[in-house]
Protein backbone atom coordinates (compact mmCIF):
# COMPACT_ATOMS: atom_id res chain seq x y z
CA UNK A 1 0.00 0.00 0.00
CA UNK A 2 1.72 3.07 -0.97
CA UNK A 3 1.38 6.64 1.16
CA UNK A 4 1.34 9.54 -1.71
CA UNK A 5 1.63 12.94 0.10
CA UNK A 6 2.38 16.27 -2.17
CA UNK A 7 0.81 18.92 -0.19
CA UNK A 8 1.10 23.09 0.42
CA UNK A 9 -0.14 24.72 3.84
CA UNK A 10 0.88 27.93 5.60
CA UNK A 11 -0.39 28.12 9.36
CA UNK A 12 1.09 30.95 11.11
CA UNK A 13 4.38 32.46 9.47
CA UNK A 14 5.24 28.71 8.89
CA UNK A 15 4.94 27.25 5.32
CA UNK A 16 4.47 23.20 5.12
CA UNK A 17 5.93 22.04 1.11
CA UNK A 18 5.88 18.05 1.47
CA UNK A 19 6.27 15.67 -0.79
CA UNK A 20 7.19 11.83 -0.72
CA UNK A 21 5.83 8.15 -1.56
CA UNK A 22 6.40 5.61 0.47
CA UNK A 23 5.66 1.94 0.28
CA UNK A 24 6.77 1.16 3.67
CA UNK A 25 4.99 -1.10 6.38
CA UNK A 26 6.35 1.54 8.77
CA UNK A 27 7.66 5.13 7.77
CA UNK A 28 9.03 6.99 9.77
CA UNK A 29 8.31 11.25 10.04
CA UNK A 30 11.53 12.00 11.53
CA UNK A 31 12.80 15.63 12.15
CA UNK A 32 13.24 18.39 15.06
CA UNK A 33 10.94 20.45 17.16
CA UNK A 34 8.33 22.64 14.47
CA UNK A 35 9.83 20.56 11.75
CA UNK A 36 5.92 20.29 10.35
CA UNK A 37 6.00 16.20 11.42
CA UNK A 38 2.25 17.05 13.49
CA UNK A 39 0.97 19.55 10.86
CA UNK A 40 1.69 16.57 7.54
CA UNK A 41 0.16 14.07 10.69
CA UNK A 42 -3.02 16.08 11.21
CA UNK A 43 -3.28 16.35 7.27
CA UNK A 44 -3.35 12.55 6.87
CA UNK A 45 -5.69 12.31 9.01
CA UNK A 46 -8.02 15.02 8.10
CA UNK A 47 -7.36 17.17 11.54
CA UNK A 48 -6.43 19.87 9.00
CA UNK A 49 -7.11 20.98 5.61
CA UNK A 50 -3.94 21.95 3.63
CA UNK A 51 -4.02 25.35 1.19
CA UNK A 52 -3.18 22.75 -1.88
CA UNK A 53 -2.27 19.35 -2.46
CA UNK A 54 -3.01 15.71 -2.94
CA UNK A 55 -3.05 12.88 -0.19
CA UNK A 56 -3.12 9.21 -1.24
CA UNK A 57 -3.64 5.78 0.38
CA UNK A 58 -3.39 3.25 -1.83
CA UNK A 59 -6.18 3.67 -4.10
CA UNK A 60 -8.11 5.92 -1.73
CA UNK A 61 -7.72 10.09 -2.32
CA UNK A 62 -8.22 11.31 1.25
CA UNK A 63 -7.41 14.56 -0.26
CA UNK A 64 -7.33 16.19 -3.58
CA UNK A 65 -7.79 20.11 -3.80
CA UNK A 66 -7.32 20.19 -8.18
CA UNK A 67 -10.69 17.89 -8.17
CA UNK A 68 -12.02 19.10 -4.90
CA UNK A 69 -12.22 16.37 -2.58
CA UNK A 70 -11.82 16.33 1.25
CA UNK A 71 -12.80 13.41 2.77
CA UNK A 72 -13.99 13.95 6.23
CA UNK A 73 -12.32 12.58 9.28
CA UNK A 74 -14.27 10.33 10.14
CA UNK A 75 -14.22 8.65 6.54
CA UNK A 76 -11.02 8.00 6.21
CA UNK A 77 -10.63 5.13 8.28
CA UNK A 78 -7.27 6.53 9.51
CA UNK A 79 -5.90 5.55 12.97
CA UNK A 80 -4.28 7.74 15.37
CA UNK A 81 -2.45 7.34 18.28
CA UNK A 82 -1.14 10.28 20.47
CA UNK A 83 1.88 10.50 22.77
CA UNK A 84 -0.38 10.03 25.83
CA UNK A 85 -2.93 7.17 25.00
CA UNK A 86 -6.22 9.57 25.72
CA UNK A 87 -8.31 6.69 27.30
CA UNK A 88 -11.80 7.30 28.50
CA UNK A 89 -11.06 6.61 32.48
CA UNK A 90 -14.86 5.47 33.14
CA UNK A 91 -14.37 2.39 30.58
CA UNK A 92 -12.55 -0.38 31.58
CA UNK A 93 -9.87 -1.21 29.46
CA UNK A 94 -12.37 -3.72 27.66
CA UNK A 95 -14.89 -1.05 27.08
CA UNK A 96 -12.40 1.37 25.39
CA UNK A 97 -10.87 -1.77 23.12
CA UNK A 98 -14.57 -1.87 21.82
CA UNK A 99 -14.93 1.92 21.41
CA UNK A 100 -12.90 1.36 18.40
CA UNK A 101 -15.12 -1.06 17.14
CA UNK A 102 -18.22 0.52 17.51
CA UNK A 103 -17.43 2.78 14.82
CA UNK A 104 -16.65 0.45 11.84
CA UNK A 105 -20.08 -1.87 13.28
CA UNK A 106 -21.78 -3.70 10.04
CA UNK A 107 -18.48 -3.59 7.80
CA UNK A 108 -16.54 -6.89 7.78
CA UNK A 109 -12.36 -7.49 7.86
CA UNK A 110 -10.16 -6.58 10.05
CA UNK A 111 -8.49 -7.92 13.15
CA UNK A 112 -11.22 -8.79 16.39
CA UNK A 113 -10.47 -8.14 19.87
CA UNK A 114 -8.55 -11.61 20.84
CA UNK A 115 -6.58 -10.86 17.82
CA UNK A 116 -5.69 -7.34 19.13
CA UNK A 117 -5.75 -8.20 22.89
CA UNK A 118 -2.80 -10.93 21.94
CA UNK A 119 -1.01 -9.07 19.33
CA UNK A 120 -0.61 -6.49 21.98
CA UNK A 121 -0.25 -8.76 25.05
CA UNK A 122 -3.07 -7.24 26.77
CA UNK A 123 -5.45 -9.89 27.83
CA UNK A 124 -4.67 -9.35 31.88
CA UNK A 125 -5.66 -5.61 31.80
CA UNK A 126 -9.10 -6.18 30.42
CA UNK A 127 -11.16 -5.69 33.51
CA UNK A 128 -9.26 -2.67 34.42
CA UNK A 129 -9.61 1.31 34.23
CA UNK A 130 -6.88 3.36 32.53
CA UNK A 131 -6.31 4.94 36.18
CA UNK A 132 -5.19 1.73 36.64
CA UNK A 133 -2.67 1.02 33.82
CA UNK A 134 1.17 2.36 33.97
CA UNK A 135 1.93 4.42 30.81
CA UNK A 136 2.85 1.83 28.32
CA UNK A 137 0.07 -0.32 29.36
CA UNK A 138 -1.95 2.99 28.57
CA UNK A 139 -0.11 3.19 24.77
CA UNK A 140 -0.67 -0.35 24.32
CA UNK A 141 -4.54 -0.15 24.73
CA UNK A 142 -4.69 2.89 22.75
CA UNK A 143 -2.71 0.88 19.82
CA UNK A 144 -5.36 -1.43 20.31
CA UNK A 145 -8.41 0.82 20.41
CA UNK A 146 -7.09 2.00 16.78
CA UNK A 147 -6.58 -1.27 15.55
CA UNK A 148 -10.28 -2.54 15.88
CA UNK A 149 -11.19 0.52 13.89
CA UNK A 150 -10.10 -0.98 10.87
CA UNK A 151 -7.95 1.79 9.76
CA UNK A 152 -6.29 1.65 6.36
CA UNK A 153 -3.39 3.68 7.91
CA UNK A 154 -2.04 4.11 11.40
CA UNK A 155 -0.36 6.75 12.53
CA UNK A 156 1.25 7.13 15.39
CA UNK A 157 2.55 10.80 16.65
CA UNK A 158 5.33 10.05 18.90
CA UNK A 159 3.42 7.38 21.24
CA UNK A 160 6.39 6.76 23.12
CA UNK A 161 7.64 10.59 23.94
CA UNK A 162 5.83 10.38 27.41
CA UNK A 163 7.29 7.48 28.67
CA UNK A 164 10.87 6.23 30.45
CA UNK A 165 13.40 4.35 28.73
CA UNK A 166 12.32 0.48 31.03
CA UNK A 167 8.26 1.31 29.11
CA UNK A 168 9.51 2.79 26.09
CA UNK A 169 12.05 -0.96 25.51
CA UNK A 170 9.11 -2.88 27.10
CA UNK A 171 6.69 -1.52 24.56
CA UNK A 172 9.09 -1.73 21.41
CA UNK A 173 9.15 -5.02 20.48
CA UNK A 174 4.83 -4.50 20.31
CA UNK A 175 5.74 -2.09 17.87
CA UNK A 176 7.69 -3.89 15.92
CA UNK A 177 5.03 -6.74 15.87
CA UNK A 178 2.54 -4.43 15.11
CA UNK A 179 4.57 -3.53 12.23
CA UNK A 180 5.39 -7.30 11.21
CA UNK A 181 1.84 -8.62 11.59
CA UNK A 182 -1.22 -6.33 11.43
CA UNK A 183 -0.97 -5.46 8.05
CA UNK A 184 -1.94 -2.00 8.49
CA UNK A 185 0.93 0.67 7.54
CA UNK A 186 2.20 3.04 9.63
CA UNK A 187 3.47 6.27 9.82
CA UNK A 188 4.96 7.03 12.85
CA UNK A 189 6.84 10.34 14.33
CA UNK A 190 9.84 10.27 16.42
CA UNK A 191 12.73 12.47 16.97
CA UNK A 192 14.88 10.27 17.76
CA UNK A 193 17.45 7.84 15.87
CA UNK A 194 17.21 5.15 18.13
CA UNK A 195 13.26 4.89 17.07
CA UNK A 196 13.97 4.96 13.24
CA UNK A 197 16.85 2.61 13.55
CA UNK A 198 14.79 -0.05 15.28
CA UNK A 199 11.41 0.64 13.92
CA UNK A 200 11.30 2.36 10.68
CA UNK A 201 11.55 0.46 7.23
CA UNK A 202 11.02 4.06 5.27
CA UNK A 203 11.94 7.42 6.46
CA UNK A 204 10.82 11.11 5.53
CA UNK A 205 13.31 13.49 6.98
CA UNK A 206 11.46 16.89 7.94
CA UNK A 207 13.66 20.13 8.20
CA UNK A 208 11.86 23.56 8.44
CA UNK A 209 8.63 22.10 6.44
CA UNK A 210 10.41 20.68 3.33
CA UNK A 211 11.82 17.09 2.69
CA UNK A 212 15.18 17.18 3.55
CA UNK A 213 15.40 13.32 2.65
CA UNK A 214 13.61 10.43 2.37
CA UNK A 215 14.57 6.59 1.41
CA UNK A 216 14.95 3.16 2.66
CA UNK A 217 15.80 3.54 6.86
CA UNK A 218 19.51 2.30 6.63
CA UNK A 219 20.02 4.23 3.41
CA UNK A 220 18.98 7.90 4.59
CA UNK A 221 20.13 7.22 8.17
CA UNK A 222 23.72 6.32 7.11
CA UNK A 223 23.90 10.08 5.14
CA UNK A 224 25.49 12.26 7.63
CA UNK A 225 25.04 15.30 6.08
CA UNK A 226 21.44 15.07 6.54
CA UNK A 227 21.41 18.23 9.12
CA UNK A 228 18.26 16.94 11.72
CA UNK A 229 20.19 13.70 11.98
CA UNK A 230 23.56 14.65 12.33
CA UNK A 231 22.66 16.49 15.25
CA UNK A 232 21.51 13.17 17.41
CA UNK A 233 24.49 11.96 19.27
CA UNK A 234 23.36 8.43 18.47
CA UNK A 235 23.16 9.09 14.30
CA UNK A 236 25.10 6.50 12.46
CA UNK A 237 25.36 3.68 9.97
CA UNK A 238 22.54 0.91 9.99
CA UNK A 239 23.63 -2.52 9.18
CA UNK A 240 21.52 -5.56 8.40
CA UNK A 241 22.55 -8.99 9.71
CA UNK A 242 21.81 -12.05 10.86
CA UNK A 243 22.29 -14.16 14.01
CA UNK A 244 24.58 -16.82 13.54
CA UNK A 245 25.73 -17.57 16.87
CA UNK A 246 25.58 -17.51 20.86
CA UNK A 247 28.06 -17.26 23.38
CA UNK A 248 25.67 -18.06 26.19
CA UNK A 249 28.19 -17.39 28.63
CA UNK A 250 28.98 -13.92 28.21
CA UNK A 251 25.31 -13.10 26.82
CA UNK A 252 26.61 -12.20 23.40
CA UNK A 253 25.08 -12.45 20.16
CA UNK A 254 27.17 -12.86 17.13
CA UNK A 255 25.37 -11.19 14.01
CA UNK A 256 26.69 -11.84 10.61
CA UNK A 257 26.44 -8.23 8.19
CA UNK A 258 27.79 -7.46 4.94
CA UNK A 259 30.46 -4.93 7.01
CA UNK A 260 31.44 -8.44 9.09
CA UNK A 261 30.67 -10.33 11.91
CA UNK A 262 29.80 -8.45 15.33
CA UNK A 263 29.43 -9.50 18.90
CA UNK A 264 25.98 -8.02 20.12
CA UNK A 265 24.96 -7.66 23.81
CA UNK A 266 22.17 -9.54 24.47
CA UNK A 267 20.62 -12.94 23.03
CA UNK A 268 18.67 -13.53 20.71
CA UNK A 269 17.69 -16.39 18.89
CA UNK A 270 20.08 -17.96 15.53
CA UNK A 271 18.73 -17.48 12.56
CA UNK A 272 16.87 -14.33 13.40
CA UNK A 273 17.14 -10.78 11.42
CA UNK A 274 18.87 -7.96 13.16
CA UNK A 275 18.92 -4.07 12.55
CA UNK A 276 22.01 -2.65 13.94
CA UNK A 277 23.05 0.67 14.88
CA UNK A 278 26.52 1.69 15.21
CA UNK A 279 26.57 4.95 16.26
CA UNK A 280 29.89 7.16 14.76
CA UNK A 281 30.65 8.70 17.57
CA UNK A 282 31.15 4.92 19.11
CA UNK A 283 33.64 4.01 16.27
CA UNK A 284 37.58 4.58 17.09
CA UNK A 285 40.09 3.77 14.10
CA UNK A 286 43.18 2.45 13.13
CA UNK A 287 45.72 1.60 11.01
CA UNK A 288 46.78 -1.31 12.56
CA UNK A 289 45.30 -4.21 13.94
CA UNK A 290 45.21 -3.17 17.31
CA UNK A 291 45.93 -6.04 19.87
CA UNK A 292 45.55 -5.54 23.64
CA UNK A 293 41.83 -3.93 23.87
CA UNK A 294 38.95 -4.12 25.25
CA UNK A 295 36.32 -3.64 22.05
CA UNK A 296 35.25 -6.99 20.82
CA UNK A 297 34.55 -5.52 17.67
CA UNK A 298 37.36 -4.83 15.00
CA UNK A 299 36.17 -4.53 11.08
CA UNK A 300 38.61 -4.06 8.53
CA UNK A 301 37.95 -1.89 5.66
CA UNK A 302 39.11 1.13 3.52
CA UNK A 303 38.45 5.13 3.84
CA UNK A 304 35.77 5.32 1.33
CA UNK A 305 35.01 9.18 1.90
CA UNK A 306 35.71 11.96 4.25
CA UNK A 307 33.03 15.04 5.03
CA UNK A 308 33.10 18.19 7.26
CA UNK A 309 31.07 17.09 10.48
CA UNK A 310 28.16 19.65 10.57
CA UNK A 311 28.27 21.73 13.87
CA UNK A 312 31.84 20.33 14.73
CA UNK A 313 34.63 22.22 13.79
CA UNK A 314 37.82 19.59 15.20
CA UNK A 315 35.74 16.84 13.63
CA UNK A 316 35.14 15.21 10.57
CA UNK A 317 32.99 12.30 9.72
CA UNK A 318 34.99 9.32 8.07
CA UNK A 319 33.01 6.66 5.57
CA UNK A 320 34.61 3.39 5.91
CA UNK A 321 33.81 0.88 3.35
CA UNK A 322 33.79 -2.66 5.26
CA UNK A 323 32.80 -5.70 2.89
CA UNK A 324 29.64 -4.86 1.35
CA UNK A 325 28.66 -2.37 3.49
CA UNK A 326 30.03 1.22 4.58
CA UNK A 327 30.30 2.21 8.60
CA UNK A 328 31.07 5.71 9.67
CA UNK A 329 33.08 7.58 12.28
CA UNK A 330 33.10 10.38 13.97
CA UNK A 331 37.01 11.65 14.52
CA UNK A 332 38.53 14.91 15.02
CA UNK A 333 40.76 16.38 12.30
CA UNK A 334 44.03 16.00 13.96
CA UNK A 335 43.27 12.07 14.17
CA UNK A 336 43.07 12.37 10.17
CA UNK A 337 46.43 14.39 9.64
CA UNK A 338 48.15 12.45 12.38
CA UNK A 339 47.21 8.70 10.73
CA UNK A 340 47.38 9.78 6.86
CA UNK A 341 44.08 9.11 6.90
CA UNK A 342 42.97 9.51 3.05
CA UNK A 343 40.17 7.69 0.74
CA UNK A 344 41.34 4.57 0.09
CA UNK A 345 44.06 4.25 2.86
CA UNK A 346 42.93 0.24 4.65
CA UNK A 347 42.10 0.96 7.84
CA UNK A 348 40.50 -0.65 11.24
CA UNK A 349 37.19 0.05 13.07
CA UNK A 350 36.98 -0.48 16.97
CA UNK A 351 33.38 -0.82 17.62
CA UNK A 352 32.34 -0.62 21.35
CA UNK A 353 30.06 -3.54 21.77
CA UNK A 354 28.02 -1.66 24.17
CA UNK A 355 27.13 0.80 21.52
CA UNK A 356 24.21 -1.72 19.39
CA UNK A 357 20.66 -1.09 18.69
CA UNK A 358 19.52 -3.99 18.18
CA UNK A 359 15.89 -5.44 17.22
CA UNK A 360 14.51 -8.31 15.74
CA UNK A 361 11.34 -9.90 14.29
CA UNK A 362 10.83 -11.98 17.60
CA UNK A 363 7.71 -11.91 19.75
CA UNK A 364 8.05 -9.76 22.48
CA UNK A 365 9.07 -11.87 25.80
CA UNK A 366 10.75 -14.58 23.98
N1 LIG B 1 -2.36 26.50 14.43
C1 LIG B 1 -1.16 27.03 14.14
N2 LIG B 1 -1.05 28.33 13.83
C2 LIG B 1 0.14 28.88 13.52
N3 LIG B 1 1.30 28.18 13.48
C3 LIG B 1 1.24 26.88 13.78
C4 LIG B 1 0.03 26.22 14.13
N4 LIG B 1 0.29 24.92 14.36
C5 LIG B 1 1.62 24.76 14.19
N5 LIG B 1 2.20 25.92 13.83
C6 LIG B 1 3.61 26.13 13.51
O1 LIG B 1 3.93 25.25 12.45
C7 LIG B 1 5.25 24.73 12.62
C8 LIG B 1 5.26 23.22 12.54
O2 LIG B 1 4.60 22.68 13.67
P1 LIG B 1 4.44 21.12 13.91
O3 LIG B 1 3.61 20.95 15.15
O4 LIG B 1 3.97 20.47 12.68
O5 LIG B 1 5.95 20.68 14.20
P2 LIG B 1 6.51 19.28 14.71
O6 LIG B 1 7.56 18.89 13.76
O7 LIG B 1 5.40 18.33 14.93
O8 LIG B 1 7.17 19.69 16.10
P3 LIG B 1 7.22 18.88 17.51
O9 LIG B 1 8.28 17.82 17.37
O10 LIG B 1 7.64 19.96 18.47
O11 LIG B 1 5.85 18.35 17.78
C9 LIG B 1 5.77 25.31 13.91
O12 LIG B 1 6.59 26.41 13.60
C10 LIG B 1 4.53 25.75 14.64
O13 LIG B 1 4.81 26.85 15.49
Amino acid sequence: MTLAVDIRHAQGGFLAEIAFRSSGRLTCLFGRSGAGKTTLVNAIAGLIRPREGRIAVGDTVLLDTGSGVFLPKHRRRVGYVFQEGRLFPHLTVRQNLLFGRWFTRGESGGPDLGTVVELLGIGHLLARRPGTLSGGEKQRVAIGRALLARPRLLLMDEPLAALDEARKAEILPYIERLRDEAGVPIVYVSHSVAEVARLADMVVVLDGGRVAATGPAAEVLSTPRIEPLAEDPRSGAVLAGTVVGREEAYGLTRVATEAGDLLVPGLRPIGGSVRLLVPAREVMVATERPTGISALNVLSGEVAGIEAARHDAASVELRIACGDAHLLARVTRKSVDDLGLSPGRPVHALVKSMSFETATGEPPGA
